[in-house]
């Protein structure tokens, strides 16, 4: 399971937790403008905006996971098992491979509204990096400060949905989850007042009641009403500080901690790393399952002119400060 968010403050903030069983050796990366993309069925891009985010790199080919580009357009790639299907190259289409997706869009898009122009050609298909690397199932979150639009590809074709939650987490698609915010609209921040009965006299013993139904646990339909609600309620000041610890505040409100979702005899998914991305800046924060530090990477401190990749290796190391 997965979580993917935006924020806006002074600046634009995607959010996102991977997570997983397991961790493919992912590095935060940077592809400078001149890296070549070469995608495998002709497409050429020698010169793209430049993007800053987590990715596998296999061969000099970086596979992100989710990044930001520098004129302010992120996207994230979460799990959307058994309901996405991609299809065959076709003549007269811009045939891009799941997994190229990522820095095709964030390569040439500086918007949202450049992404819905662009995908109009566009036909996702199922051919793989290598054989070592089957296709990921996956849809996308997509946004810029102004709007955030769901990416789904399924067996009845391409799918771009207003999101105007800013939320996406995995199954199932995404006009079902959207819809089941109806089942929550009675949720408040507030406290609640009797609506039950006037004839009982029921009354708030705790504070945090007006929020009392909203569900708990790590199922993907569960999180996104979870991560929505904290979401569209969360209240921070507009400095960097104040907003990266809040965006990792919100994430945190679907974390998953290891031990509570068996996947199978004896393993676990957890949250193996949770992002901040400062989508106007090209900044990635990040913290991971061993390492609550929240550490950054700036795009804007590298060479953005360059041809080769730029990468960092999560920093894993639990550092306690000890205050006596
Ligand atoms: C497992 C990750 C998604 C996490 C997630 O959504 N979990 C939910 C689990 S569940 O559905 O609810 O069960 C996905 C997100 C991005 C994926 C990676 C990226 O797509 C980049 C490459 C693509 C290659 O084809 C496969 C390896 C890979 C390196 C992918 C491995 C894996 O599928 C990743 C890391």
């Amino acid at each position: 399971m997965c979580t993917a968010a935006t924020y806006q403050t002074k600046d634009f903030y995607m959010g996102r937790t991977l997570d997983y069983e397991f961790s493919y050796g992912e590095e935060i990366t940077i592809t400078p403008r001149y890296y070549p993309f070469h995608f495998k069925h002709g497409a050429v891009l020698e010169d793209h905006y430049a993007m800053i985010g987590m990715a596998h790199v296999a061969e000099n080919y970086p596979l992100y996971y989710e990044g930001a580009n520098e004129k302010g357009l992120a996207m994230a790639g979460l799990n959307f098992v058994g309901n996405a299907a991609y299809g065959h190259p076709m003549d007269d289409k811009d045939n891009i491979a799941v997994y190229e997706l990522i820095p095709w869009l964030l390569g040439q898009c500086a918007s949202v509204a450049d992404v819905r122009k662009l995908v109009k050609t566009l036909n996702i298909v199922d051919t793989v990096f290598s054989p070592q690397f089957p296709n990921a199932q996956l849809h996308w979150l997509i946004a810029d400060a102004n709007e955030a639009i769901t990416m789904e590809c399924m067996k009845d074709g391409l799918h771009i949905y207003d999101n105007p939650v800013g939320v996406m987490t995995n199954n199932p698609p995404f006009d079902k989850q959207l819809f089941r915010l109806n089942d929550y609209m009675a949720l408040s921040p507030k406290q609640p007042s009797n609506n039950f009965s006037d004839k009982l006299d029921l009354g708030s013993y705790s504070r945090g009641m007006g929020a009392l139904g909203l569900p708990g646990d790590l199922s993907s339909s569960s999180r996104f009403v979870r991560a929505a609600f904290v979401k569209m309620n969360a209240l921070s000041g507009n400095s960097e500080v104040e907003s990266v610890n809040q965006v990792f505040h919100i994430m945190g409100s679907v974390e998953q901690q290891r031990g509570c979702c068996e996947v199978s005899e004896g393993h676990y998914e957890i949250t193996i790393y949770t992002a901040c991305m400062n989508v106007s800046k090209g900044i990635y924060y990040y913290t991971t399952y061993t390492n609550h530090q929240i550490t950054a990477v700036d795009m804007q401190k590298e060479n953005l002119n360059g041809e080769m990749l730029v990468r960092y290796p999560m920093l894993q190391e639990e550092k306690i400060l000890i205050q006596n």
